[in-house]
């Protein structure tokens, strides 16, 4: 093999995704969310981000292996990976480039929609998510409390971050800030995939922890935060009246007229993820959530 670099930790050469990508035979199609990470220095310190933070790396879950470049930096670090993979071509291309740690038990290609197939037990998760799917797998994969790290969309990564008071605060940060600390690592340039994607890149690690506040119910809490941050112009007074039929509150005037004046007359995205939760919580006692 040439072309590919040396891994520091054990002297074996990682393959050259270049040379993964001419011998799978594809060209990445964009209508199928395929953009594969060519750049090595990026490739090969990847996994630095997840062993450096102390992640588990005992069975690590990939989501969209693609030509199997990251897939070959993860075998590098973890006992055990598990490679989702929704083409067929690349699926059975993955099964035959890495035969032998399939053969060794170190490898498993599940070929399907990352949303539908059956996920195994893992202690981790990296992966170059396809960019279509990435919040809905996202949302997939932080209930099962593990540490992530994914490459996303730079915007879409910022967002999860974000804390209140930006401008770039909203559902998604305290969604995703109900289960993990979560923080971008490297913004990655458009050059660092073929094809290059339309846009620029991060990559979002997200450590899981309990949040600072309780909820009465997750599933409540994540609906009322996502109904009022549909009218995030508007002062929580309006969004919690006008947005009733998202929150399923059927008493949102009892919820107004308990919770605190100062707080209603803010915009959601000054409204801090325990003040979320402190109002669910009223919400849930007294605006008859059905
Ligand atoms: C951005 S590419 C990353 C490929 C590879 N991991 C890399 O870094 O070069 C995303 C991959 O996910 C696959 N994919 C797209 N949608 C998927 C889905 N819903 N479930 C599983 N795989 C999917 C695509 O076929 C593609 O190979």
């Amino acid at each position: 093999m040439t072309g590919g670099s040396q891994d520091d930790e054990t002297g074996r050469e990682r393959r050259d995704p270049d040379a993964l990508i001419a011998r799978a035979g594809v060209r990445g199609d964009p209508d199928q969310d395929q953009h594969f990470l060519v750049d090595d220095r990026v490739l090969d310190r990847l996994p630095s981000y997840a062993t450096d933070a102390g992640f588990d790396t005992g069975h690590v879950l990939e989501i969209g292996a693609g030509t199997g470049a990251l897939t070959d930096r993860l075998l590098a670090v973890a006992d055990e990976v598990t490679a989702v993979e929704r083409d067929p071509t690349l699926a059975a291309f993955l099964r035959e480039e890495f035969a032998d740690d399939v053969d060794a038990g170190r490898l498993t290609v599940i070929e399907g929609d990352a949303l539908d197939v059956e996920l195994p037990e893992f202690t981790c998760s990296v992966s170059n998510l396809p960019y279509g799917a990435s919040s809905e797998i996202i949302f997939q994969l932080l209930p099962h409390e593990r540490p992530l790290l994914v490459m996303v969309q730079k915007e879409f990564g910022e967002r999860m971050a974000a804390e209140a008071g930006t401008d770039d605060y909203g559902r998604l940060s305290v969604t995703a800030g109900h289960y993990a600390d979560v923080e971008v690592v490297e913004p990655v340039p458009k050059e660092a995939f073929s094809p290059p994607p339309a846009v620029q890149s991060a990559l979002v690690r997200a450590t899981p922890r309990d949040p600072e506040y309780t909820v009465p119910d997750d599933e409540f809490f994540l609906e009322f935060v996502t109904a009022v941050f549909t009218q995030r112009r508007k002062t929580m007074r309006n969004a919690v009246r006008n947005t009733a039929h998202i929150s399923g509150l059927d008493d949102p005037d009892a919820v107004v007229d308990a919770a605190d004046e100062e707080l209603m007359g803010m915009r959601a995205g000054n409204v801090t993820p325990a003040q979320f939760a402190a109002l669910a919580e009223l919400a849930w006692e007294v605006g008859e959530p059905t």
